[in-house]
């Protein structure tokens, strides 16, 4: 089915399945911006259905009521339509909905993540067999033209390493948290209400969205299929605004970062909280903002920062994908090859710093702690930050230790005796390899007692 070239002056019909946060971004970004789209393009936009669950729901944006409809099989049989917009997420009926439109030689653009990192080769397959497109640049990093930029512009070079915060949702959290000293649930709720969340914001919050978006962006950087099941994997639901208070004080933020880099092994890929030094470049980003930094080995190290979330750099991520249909209606981008599995690497083990943080009752936390820095003495590591704090029930403790595997650290706190003294599961989180531990180790090795502050028992609760 074909879209008409540039000049043409011709009215485009698109069916839109989904009108929440992000179909309604869209509707009110071509509501704004309609005119100036179809003077660059030669093509008017025209609406004439919309999918939704519930049609009597009230909408927060203008469409007229013969628009909406329940019945996917209109916009499917349409002739009249060339281009299907997926906005209402999930795997089914999504999946099944993309592939007939697909099939039925239709162009789809979608901003669903999870489908596309648990379907896309499937996907792609049906899109190349009808000749057709399948866009999909809000799926990852919201207004971020990242997809882009791997799939049309990096096709010369070799990408080496993909990471960066690509989740909105838990990137507002974390720094809300830190900046007001609001409780988890309270800022989890804002951001649901700021449209940033997933419709389940476990996904947001356990990592599973940033794993989701990682397996794409790899698989776009590397020409293989990572498998989001196989990428290891945690969220922030055990951080806690001491947390973040803390490791201010060390000299760091915490971020939920993804990353993936080529080894000799295959893929070292993995999502979850990391401690940045505040000279990091993605210090910095902070609430809904998302930064993506590639690294080419012709190019270097690009970095791309925008909002993450939200309808509308969502809304604009999908509109830019319809416009470039409607300017370029062939191959708009290089034909991603999903087609090789690979497994990832997952025996990366590397002695770097790692932010601990355990609580215990009063009476026990004096013997926690003497066990825990018996351990990191006989293990060969080094505390090299840590403070305290205590309420007439509890104590808690927090570290920077270097010198040690991660395994060897979770294996002391998640099991033995240290656990049956502790008052909640510990938290480990490593810090971004850094020069600056190394300066402070070695101003720690020359003064000790420097950086190593005593706990201070304090009567204010923990
Ligand atoms: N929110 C964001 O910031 C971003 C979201 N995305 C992705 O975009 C997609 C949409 O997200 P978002 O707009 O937030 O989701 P919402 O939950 O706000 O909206 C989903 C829409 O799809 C409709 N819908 C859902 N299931 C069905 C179904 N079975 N049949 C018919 N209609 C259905 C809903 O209808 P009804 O209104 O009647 O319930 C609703 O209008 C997801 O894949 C998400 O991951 C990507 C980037 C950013
Ligand atoms: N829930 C997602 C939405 C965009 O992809 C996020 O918070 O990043």
């Amino acid at each position: 089915m074909s879209v008409p070239v540039n000049g043409e002056n011709r009215r485009v019909r698109a069916g839109l399945l989904g009108l929440g946060t992000v179909g309604s971004g869209f509707i009110k970004a071509l509501a704004q911006n309609g005119e100036s789209i179809r003077q660059r393009t030669g093509c008017e936009i025209e609406i004439p259905y919309i999918l939704v669950r519930n049609p009597s729901k009230e909408r927060n944006v203008k469409v007229k009521p013969e628009q909406i409809t329940t019945d996917p099989g209109v916009i499917l049989s349409s002739t009249d339509i060339p281009v299907v917009i997926e906005v209402m997420g999930g795997i089914e009926p999504a999946r099944t909905i993309i592939l007939s439109a697909l099939r039925a030689g239709k162009h789809v653009i979608t901003a669903n993540k999870e489908l596309l990192a648990k379907h896309g080769p499937e996907l792609l397959r049906a899109a190349e067999e009808s000749g057709v497109q399948l866009l999909f640049e809000a799926s990852v990093a919201g207004g971020i033209p990242v997809i882009r930029f791997l799939q049309g512009y990096l096709t010369a070079n070799r990408v080496h390493e993909v990471s960066g915060i690509l989740n909105g949702t838990t990137n507002y959290i974390l720094t809300q948290m830190e900046q007001t000293g609001q409780s988890f649930a309270e800022v989890l709720a804002k951001a649901q209400e700021l449209g940033y969340a997933e419709a389940d914001p476990t996904s947001d919050v356990e990592g599973f969205d940033a794993a989701y978006k990682l397996a794409i962006l790899t698989n776009l950087a590397y020409d293989v299929q990572v498998s989001p099941y196989e990428i290891p994997r945690e969220g922030i639901t055990s951080i806690q605004p001491l947390d973040l208070k803390w490791a201010r004080e060390f000299g760091y933020v915490i971020k939920l970062i993804g990353r993936s880099r080529r080894t000799e092994a295959g893929i070292d890929v993995s999502v979850g909280p990391v401690l940045l030094p505040m000279s990091h470049p993605l210090a910095r980003v902070n609430d809904v903002f998302n930064a993506v930094t590639i690294s080419g080995d012709v190019v270097g190290d690009l970095t791309f920062i925008g909002k993450g979330a939200g309808e509308y750099p969502t809304a604009s991520a999908v509109l830019e994908d319809l416009t470039a249909l409607l300017r370029q209606p062939g191959q708009v981008l290089r034909s991603p090859n999903w087609e090789t599995p690979v497994y990832p690497d997952v025996n990366q083990e590397a002695v770097r710093p790692f932010f601990v943080r355990f609580k215990a009752i009063v009476d026990t936390f004096a013997h926690a702690e003497h066990q825990f820095r018996l351990f990191i003495t006989r293990s060969g590591g080094r505390i090299v930050r840590e403070t305290g704090m205590a309420s007439a029930k509890e104590a808690v403790g927090g570290y920077v230790v270097t010198g040690l595997e991660k395994s060897v650290l979770q294996a002391f706190l998640t099991g033995g005796m240290l656990e049956k003294l502790l008052h909640e599961p510990p938290l480990l989180i490593p810090c971004a390899e850094d020069e600056t531990i190394d300066c402070q180790d070695a101003a720690f090795a020359a003064e000790p007692g420097l950086y190593a502050k005593s706990v201070e028992f304090m009567s204010q609760s923990v």
